[in-house]
């Protein structure tokens, strides 16, 4: 390996902190949404550090995204993605793969909704770390980021120092 990247025992120090690593778990996930303008990933940790929920946006099991619209704009909201689609926050709640996610933190890429932010609310989680919050002006998320600091959920902003690259033929799996 790059002497650089050691430090005086030879330890790697360029490895993903543990925000980085969360948020760009949340970041990966988001990759599988098919929504043709906002992919959303969240990623939910437990104090212990474990990832005990990871969800992306996208539509209901069973109720088909070839049939449902995916549109933004439409003279009937009926024809519009949004009564149907399921947001990443709410899927990684119930993708949690424990028996709650009581005091846990959210990694989310973009700042939740008034829905969102009920579950999380009520799912016990205490922690919220968002990228990005491109409607804060909008109705919808006024009401959450009011709602989260009504119930005094923690509201952080990660802000990238780099971005995190996924290089499948990386020295450190083929040195
Ligand atoms: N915190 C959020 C906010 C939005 N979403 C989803 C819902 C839609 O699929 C998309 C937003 O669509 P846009 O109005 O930007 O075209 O993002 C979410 O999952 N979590
Ligand atoms: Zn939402």
């Amino acid at each position: 390996m790059n002497a650089e990247r050691e430090n005086k025992v030879g330890k790697r120090e360029d490895y993903l902190q543990w925000d980085e690593y969360f948020m760009s778990i949340a970041y990966l996930s988001a990759m599988r949404s098919k929504d043709p303008s906002t992919q959303v990933g969240a990623c939910i940790v437990n104090p212990q550090k474990k990832i005990v929920g990871i969800g992306y946006n996208g539509m209901p099991i069973g109720c088909s995204d070839d049939l449902l619209p995916w549109s933004r704009t439409a003279d009937n909201i009926l024809d519009t993605k949004y009564p149907y689609v399921c947001h990443a926050e709410m899927n990684a709640i119930l993708n949690k793969n424990s028996a709650d996610v009581l005091n846990c933190t959210l990694y989310t890429s973009l700042f939740p909704c008034n829905e969102c932010a009920k579950l999380i609310i009520q799912s016990g989680i205490k922690n919220v770390v968002y990228v990005v919050d491109k409607y804060k002006d909008k109705a919808e998320f006024i009401a959450s980021r009011r709602l989260l600091e009504m119930a005094n959920i923690n509201i952080s902003q990660f802000i990238p120092s780099r971005n995190v690259v996924i290089d499948f033929n990386s020295d450190f799996i083929n040195p």
